[in-house]
């Protein structure tokens, strides 16, 4: 059976996120991990996620990367296809977003793709093109010191002028809310004006599966993993899926390891949490700038830890401190050397039996799961909105968990680990 849907996700967590709402809406879905060889099986999924790193990349190879993934659903029946990126719109003043989604436009010849990232779930709703994160403009929100892609602006027109080729319009709530008739009526007038992307507004998941109810036929759709809610039905309307789950996912038996290189808030009080209880580290930035073997040090240290407790290592700092490790050494050296670090004792533990993974960033879950060499993904039970348990399929047996940093309770770290058995 050739798969109906096709999602290309700029990064990992995003990637988890996305296939577990399209799991809990019913489809068969496997994340693959970049865009897989033309050879490449993937079961009897409906839909495939490929998750990309490419939301820091350099554009151009963000593009590449994009349309390969594009060009491999294609092949493999993919009939409309969803751009995955974030509930916050993470993204440089260079992109990617907008030239990614120009790049997948004019390569399906599609005439105008909504942007919807709302996520209302986590809080994060858009009203008159402004995406809030909880009461606040993303402006205001902790995004705004993100070390990677700090968000300085909220209006989701603006910011998508300023990245892409095309002109932005908005589909505003009170059309939304007048039902899927409305917002086609709406899109053509757009259309006809020569708009090239449409900027939805969404307050609640109703107004989210309209909105995807109303998109049925858009070959390419933007946003978030809440536009993703309304699709399933469109398929199983058509009887192009069915409702037989097929999903074998079964934790690994090992220790538990959470490794953190997210530094947002979210991240910041699930680790004050977990560490008031289990044994932890932290990664020294000034060592690794030096040259030190940081990782053999803090992967002896894991290994000593009492085998029935999880242990943490965690580069994770606030702003203060970030600001001023990005002043030493460069953005994209922090980034990359903290990435490294965690990623290479993410290889070493799991080569000693830490087969239970929770990884806490979107960047540094796209370092751990490539330098694991993971290729495929299958979801399982769901920890918090947004973050599902997942499971290696291939050649190492390991169980992630890779959070969004943004999301989860301050209880995430315990809430995870209670979920397997
Ligand atoms: N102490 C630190 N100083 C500088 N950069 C850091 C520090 N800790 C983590 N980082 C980097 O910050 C980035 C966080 O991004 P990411 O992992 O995507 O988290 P989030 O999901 O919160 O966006 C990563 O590139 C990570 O390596
Ligand atoms: O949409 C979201 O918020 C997430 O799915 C997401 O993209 C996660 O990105 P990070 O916050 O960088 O982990």
């Amino acid at each position: 059976m050739p798969i109906v849907l096709g999602a290309i996700a700029d990064d990992f967590t995003g990637a988890t996120d996305l296939a577990n709402t399209l799991v809990s809406e019913g489809m068969r879905v496997v994340q693959v991990i970049g865009a897989p060889e033309p050879d490449a099986s993937y079961g009897d999924a409906e839909a495939v996620v490929v998750a990309l790193k490419s939301r820091t990349a350099p554009v151009e190879e963000a593009i590449a990367e994009s349309l390969a993934a594009l060009s491999w659903l294609q092949s493999e029946g993919a009939e409309q296809i969803l751009f995955k990126y974030c509930s916050t719109f993470d993204s440089t003043p260079q992109g990617n977003i907008g030239p990614v989604a120009d790049a997948l436009r004019d390569a399906m010849g599609c005439e105008l793709a909504l942007i919807c990232p709302a996520f209302p779930k986590n809080g994060r709703t858009i009203y008159n093109g402004v995406l809030f994160v909880g009461e606040a403009p993303l402006a205001e929100s902790p995004m705004k010191d993100h070390p990677l892609t700090p968000m300085r602006d909220s209006n989701l027109m603006r910011l998508m002028d300023a990245q892409s080729a095309g002109k932005t319009g908005l589909i505003p709530a009170p059309i939304v809310q007048q039902g899927a008739e409305a917002i086609r009526a709406k899109t053509a007038a757009l259309i006809a004006e020569g708009l090239s992307y449409a900027v939805i507004d969404a307050l609640d998941e109703i107004d989210l599966r309209t909105i995807g109810k109303a998109a049925a036929d858009h070959k390419l759709i933007t946003g978030g993993s809440g536009i993703a809610l309304g699709l399933p039905d469109n398929f199983r309307a058509r009887g192009k899926i069915t409702s037989r789950q097929s999903g074998t996912f079964r934790a690994t038996e090992g220790r538990a390891l959470i490794l953190a290189g997210s530094c947002s808030t979210a991240t910041r009080a699930q680790l004050a949490q977990a560490k008031a209880k289990w044994p932890y580290a932290k990664v020294d930035i000034d060592k690794v700038a030096a040259g030190e073997d940081v990782v053999t040090q803090l992967a002896d240290w894991a290994k000593a830890q009492p085998v029935d407790s999880p242990a943490i290592i965690y580069g994770s700092a606030d702003p203060e401190e970030v600001a001023a490790i990005q002043k030493r050494y460069g953005v994209t050296t922090s980034g990359q050397m903290m990435e490294d670090t965690l990623s290479a004792l993410a290889l070493r533990l799991a080569d000693a039996g830490f087969d239970r993974l929770v990884v806490a960033g979107g960047e540094t879950s796209g370092a751990v799961v490539s330098a694991l060499e993971i290729k495929m993904l299958e979801i399982g039970p769901e920890i918090a909105p947004g973050v599902p348990w997942t499971q290696a399929l291939g050649r190492r047996p390991l169980t992630l968990a890779l959070k969004s940093g943004n999301f989860g309770q301050p209880s995430f770290f315990e809430d995870a680990l209670k979920v397997l058995p």
